[in-house]
Parts: C-alpha cells; structure tokens; sequence
C-alpha cells in the first residue's frame, strides 16, 4: 500500500494548506502517507471502504492487533505517517483544513485514540486464536510495534563498536546513519534536539530510539529498481541460466562478472560513460518530488550480458549518489554522520555495500544478524517481556557488529566527478519538464 501513488491530487491540496504539521514531515507529505490515502478512500470509495470501515492500520498496528486483539496504536506509526505528535497529539485543525474531519468527529477512533510507546507490553498477549495460527503459546507477549525501517534502525544503531577503527567510537549514537536497504531503502538519523531537514521526513520524537528525535530520508524504489532494471533487460533470460546453471543469485553472478570484466581497474570506473539518475518512482528525500523519473545516459545498441551488468553497477552507484544527496542534506541542517550502519536485503549485496561506502566515503558497518529488521521487533518483544528495563538497554545487549566495510579513497575523485554528472542528470530532468510546459 505504501508504494501507491495514487493520492496524488489529494496529497497535493494537502501541501497546499501549509498547515503545521507539514513542518514535521520535511515540510512537504508524501503521497505515501496516510492522510492523503485517507482522502482518497473517502473521494473514491466513500460508500464500500470509507462510511464502513471500522479501523485503518498501518501494517504493524495490523499485525499487532491481529495477534492481541489490542487495537492502540504504535506512537512510531503515527508520528511517523498519520500527522500525531508524541508532545501535543492530535491536531484537529489539520484534519478539518484537509477534509477529513469526521475522524475529529468520531475522536479518532477509527485511526487511534490510544497510543503505546514501541516495545510496551499490548493487552494478555497473544490470543488463543493467534497462537493457534502462528504455533506459539498463547499468551505470550507482544510489543506495541515500530515501523519495518524503524525495527531495522532500532536493530542496527546502538551496536558497541568498540576494536572495529570506526570515527563513531565513543562518540554519541547520533554520530550514526541507520541505512535499511530493501524495496525501498530509508535512512536513518537521530538527534537529541529536533533537526529541520527540507525535504526529510521528521523530525519525529521518540518514533525510533526513545528520547531522541529522528529524521528519516528515504528512497522510494532501490531493491525493487535493481529488479526492474536487471529483470526488463534483453539479457537478463541469459543471466538466469547462468545464475542458475552456478548454483548462484543473478547478484553474485553480476558481481562476479563485472569483477571478469574490470580487467585491473577499480570495478566502479565500468560506468565512465553510463549514468542513472534513479527516481523511478519519485523521488522521497530530499528533493521530494513525486514527479520525478528515470533517467539512463549512455545507452548502447548492443543488449550482452556485460551491459546488463554494466546498466546494474550503474543503477547500485546511482542509489549511493542518492543516499549521498540525503546524507549531505541531513548534514547541512544540522546533523553530524560519521558511520553508515546498513541492514535489509540490499546489505547481502557486498558491491550494494561498498558503493555506499565509496560513494558516501563513510564506512559501513553490517550487523552479524542478517535480518536485523528482526533484531529490532526481538528488541522490542524483550522490552514487552520484561527482560530489559528500557529499549536502549536491549539495543545495546542485543545488536552485534559483524562487518565493517572501508570506503576506497584512491577512487574518490572518480565518484566525486561521477556525482557532478548525477546532480546534472536531475537539473536537466527539471528543464526538460520546463521546456514542455512553455508555450
Ligand atoms: N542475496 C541477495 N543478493 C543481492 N540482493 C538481494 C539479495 N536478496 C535480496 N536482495 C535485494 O533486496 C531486495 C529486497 O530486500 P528486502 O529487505 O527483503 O525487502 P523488503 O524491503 O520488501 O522487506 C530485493 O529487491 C533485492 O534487490
Ligand atoms: O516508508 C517506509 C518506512 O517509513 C518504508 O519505505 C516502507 O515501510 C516500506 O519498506 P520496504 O522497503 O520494507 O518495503
């Protein structure tokens, strides 16, 4: 549902109001956010979803209540997309200026008049029913939930460092990128004091890590656009048998092609000619632009498997330059990033990794848990528990550093070139739309 796009008009009146609460959303809503999906069901299907719906969810506040028949909200959910703030609550204005002022009427109970801090314990636990479902017993506890990027953050940021060589030793935690790399990749930042960042989703308080604000940069398609790209190229068929006939995922298989290809340059210097600006679907942060689109410079005639491969390392350096563009926003409003801590099913990508690493010329630290979307929700299930006293506690006991990757610094000039192209690409895009809109 989040990657729907189609609450376009509505979201655009939204921003048109200028109201408050835009400020704690980077200062423009995403289409992705749930009060212009909410408008749309009650323009577009008022009498078979809006009038009959008795509860709207986001998915964790879903899957929580499913399991506890609890229907309070998660704080991170909706601070974090509904427009709650965790020091005033709700804004009725914001809801009547929009449209949307029957949830005022009926004291938001359809989308949540009681309100958990992440990793408190939700009513006896899980129901006998779900119990049954899930094959667990009945009554153990479940957590009032975080977001799935959020989980991952809560995974990954607190982890102790110490012995890895890494700028972040012994400085505080906000010194942290928290980056989660899946269909969609969001980066997170957190700060003591709340951080304006254009154009940045936040600053939300106590969304991720208690106590702290948190900015979330984000970009809209990443694994789902290496997908695309790789699987709607004409060689992509040949790619699959290879893969396959190697026992490997088309990504080693990529990756080890392109190392046979570099012959003895660095394997980042396979894109001299060919660039991606990767906004498929919009761009998020910062620029936050849902009007955005694609852009490949430097296409060929031949369609071979070293283009694919070529077309996919230019696609992964693309997202980097993006999270680059991100980091470089969040820095100059305010924050101080010294360390990116990468996590979901992009970090099992090694070239995914260093590209980030390069690019941003920040190490990155990988967790020795894999899923560490699943290391954050254990977190928050042993805060419910009552195994630790506070979340921060858990993080520190339970997230583990596994590898740290360096960026390569005799390629820095290269990529500094490369990401003057890149910011190019998106100048161009603009004009080009400004061209045809001319008379
Ligand atoms: N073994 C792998 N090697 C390289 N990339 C992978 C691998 N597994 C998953 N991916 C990438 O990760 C993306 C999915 O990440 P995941 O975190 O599972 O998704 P989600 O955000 O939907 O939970 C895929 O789109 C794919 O590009
Ligand atoms: O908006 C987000 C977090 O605030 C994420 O993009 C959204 O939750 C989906 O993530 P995924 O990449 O796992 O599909």
């Amino acid at each position: 549902m989040w990657l729907d796009h189609r609450a376009v008009n509505q979201v655009h009146r939204i921003n048109e109001t200028k109201h408050s609460v835009l400020q704690y959303v980077g200062g423009v809503m995403s289409v992705e956010m749930q009060a212009p999906k909410l408008l749309w069901l009650k323009e577009n299907l008022r009498e078979t979803c809006w009038d009959k719906a008795g509860h709207f969810f986001d998915l964790p506040d879903f899957l929580s209540w499913k399991a506890t028949g609890v229907t309070a909200r998660s704080l991170c959910s909706l601070v974090c997309k509904w427009t709650y703030s965790a020091e005033k609550g709700w804004d009725d204005s914001f809801w009547k200026m929009v449209g949307l002022e029957d949830l005022v009427a009926d004291n938001y109970s359809k989308i949540g008049n009681q309100v958990l801090p992440p990793g408190t314990c939700l009513g006896n636990g899980l129901t006998p029913e779900a119990a049954k479902d899930l094959g667990l017993p009945a009554g153990i506890a479940v957590a009032a939930s975080l977001i799935d990027a959020h989980a991952g953050g809560l995974g990954v940021i607190g982890a102790d460092v110490r012995g890895h060589g890494l700028a972040c030793e012994g400085q505080p935690v906000t010194s942290r990128l928290a980056i989660i790399c899946g269909t969609s990749s969001c980066h997170m930042g957190i700060s003591k004091n709340p951080i304006f960042v254009p154009g940045v989703w936040g600053p939300y308080f106590s969304a991720m890590v208690p106590g702290f604000w948190l900015n979330e940069g984000g970009q809209s398609v990443t694994g789902k656009l290496i997908d695309h790209m790789v699987q709607g190229h004409a060689a992509f068929p040949e790619l699959q048998a290879k893969a396959t006939a190697r026992c490997q995922s088309i990504y080693a298989y990529l990756n080890s092609h392109l190392d046979l290809i570099k012959k003895t340059q660095p394997v980042g210097f396979l894109t001299v000619d060919l660039h991606v600006w990767p906004d498929f679907h919009g761009n998020r942060s910062p620029l936050a632009d849902l009007t955005l689109k694609g852009m490949v410079i430097g296409l060929k005639l031949s369609q071979d498997l070293d283009d694919l491969a070529i077309l996919y390392l230019a696609t992964v350096q693309a997202i980097a330059f993006g999270t680059r563009l991100i980091i470089e926003a969040m820095e100059s409003a305010g924050h101080s990033i010294s360390t990116l801590f990468l996590c979901g099913g992009l970090g099992k990508n090694p070239l995914f990794v260093q590209m980030h690493s390069d690019i941003t010329g920040m190490p990155v630290v990988l967790s020795q848990e894999v899923e560490s979307v699943l290391v954050g929700a254990a977190i928050l299930g042993a805060c419910a528990s009552g195994d630790f006293a506070s979340v921060q506690e858990a993080m520190a006991r339970m997230s583990k550093v596994g590898k740290v990757v360096f960026p390569r610094r005799e390629d820095k000039r290269y990529y500094d070139k490369k990401y003057q192209v890149f910011l190019k690409l998106v100048e161009h895009q603009k004009e080009y739309a400004s061209i045809m809109k001319g008379d």
